[in-house]
């Protein structure tokens, strides 16, 4: 079984057993609190450059046994950062039916119901992703924290697919959709630090940009992401539920959170 489990024997507390780097420095996810916070009138707002993929092109959907991911274009990349970053793939985090506080960064030691990561690679200076992700300016991350409000017809692109991807491996295509739907309000206003990959082998290799405002999603489409997903395979005789799927915040020593808002 795949080491990447969050709770229980094999839990995230034994992950710096097999990947030092769990154990190391610049990690995440971490609490955005008041007193780490430093206003910087450099970041200016992202250039979500192609993120409008046609309709006749499609994603592939899949859950790899600790998410559901989705696979984006190479085409769809985001500027403005301090190198060119291709899109690799997007994916989400989450908690319990009785329990939707599955964000993985925090606001004043608040978790939102789920985040969503949007992952990218600096093609400027690497061929791929995985020649990128152990590179200390490999990774570009953006991240939505979701919250309970309306029903969100651009997430329902994704969602309405989990039936079909239930099970560890199992993949669906998705018809190309403007992923810039999945943004917030106000994209201009986030928090930027650096930080690490939230799961093994957890590289610092993240440049962070997490969004002020949160996305709504619907209770009934949070609860369809809480409740479709498993961990194990199709025939599997102990089926296990893909619950809980989110890293706790780090320690944060001496460091600040850049932010590109006036509180
Ligand atoms: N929260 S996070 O740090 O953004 C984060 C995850 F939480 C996470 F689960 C994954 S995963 O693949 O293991 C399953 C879902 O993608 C990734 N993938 C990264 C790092 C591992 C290898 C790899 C290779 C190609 C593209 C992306 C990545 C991830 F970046
Ligand atoms: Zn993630």
């Amino acid at each position: 079984v795949s080491l990447l489990t969050y709770a229980g024997p094999d839990g995230e507390k034994t992950w710096p057993k097999k990947y030092p780097f769990c154990g190391g420095v610049f990690q995440s996810p971490i609490d955005f609190h008041r007193d780490i916070l430093q206003y910087d009138s450099n970041l200016s707002p992202l250039e979500f450059i192609g993120y409008n993929v046609p309709s006749t092109n499609q994603f592939t959907l899949t859950n790899n046994g600790h998410s559901v991911k989705m696979y984006l274009s190479p085409t769809m990349h985001i500027r403005n950062l301090p190198f060119e970053y291709t899109a690799s793939q997007l994916h989400l985090h989450w908690g319990n039916r009785n329990k939707s506080e599955g964000s993985e960064h925090t606001v004043s030691g608040k978790h939102f119901a789920a985040e969503l990561h949007i992952v990218h690679y600096n093609s400027e200076k690497y061929p791929d992703v995985t020649a990128a992700m152990d590179k200390a300016d490999g990774l570009a991350v953006l991240a939505i924290l979701l919250e309970i409000g309306p029903f969100n017809p651009s997430y329902e692109k994704i969602f309405r697919h989990f039936q079909n991807v239930k099970y560890k491996d199992q993949m669906v295509q998705v018809p190309g959709f403007n992923i810039q739907e999945l943004l917030p309000d106000r994209p201009d206003e986030y928090y930027r630090y650096e930080g690490s990959l939230t799961t093994p082998p957890c590289y610092p290799s993240v440049l962070w940009t997490v969004f002020r405002h949160p996305v709504k999603i619907s209770q009934e489409q949070l609860l369809a992401l809480e409740t479709a997903m498993y961990c194990t395979e199709s025939d599997d005789p102990e089926p296990l539920e893909m619950v809980d799927n989110f890293r706790n915040v780090q320690e944060f020593h001496e460091r600040l959170v850049f932010i590109s808002f006036r509180e």
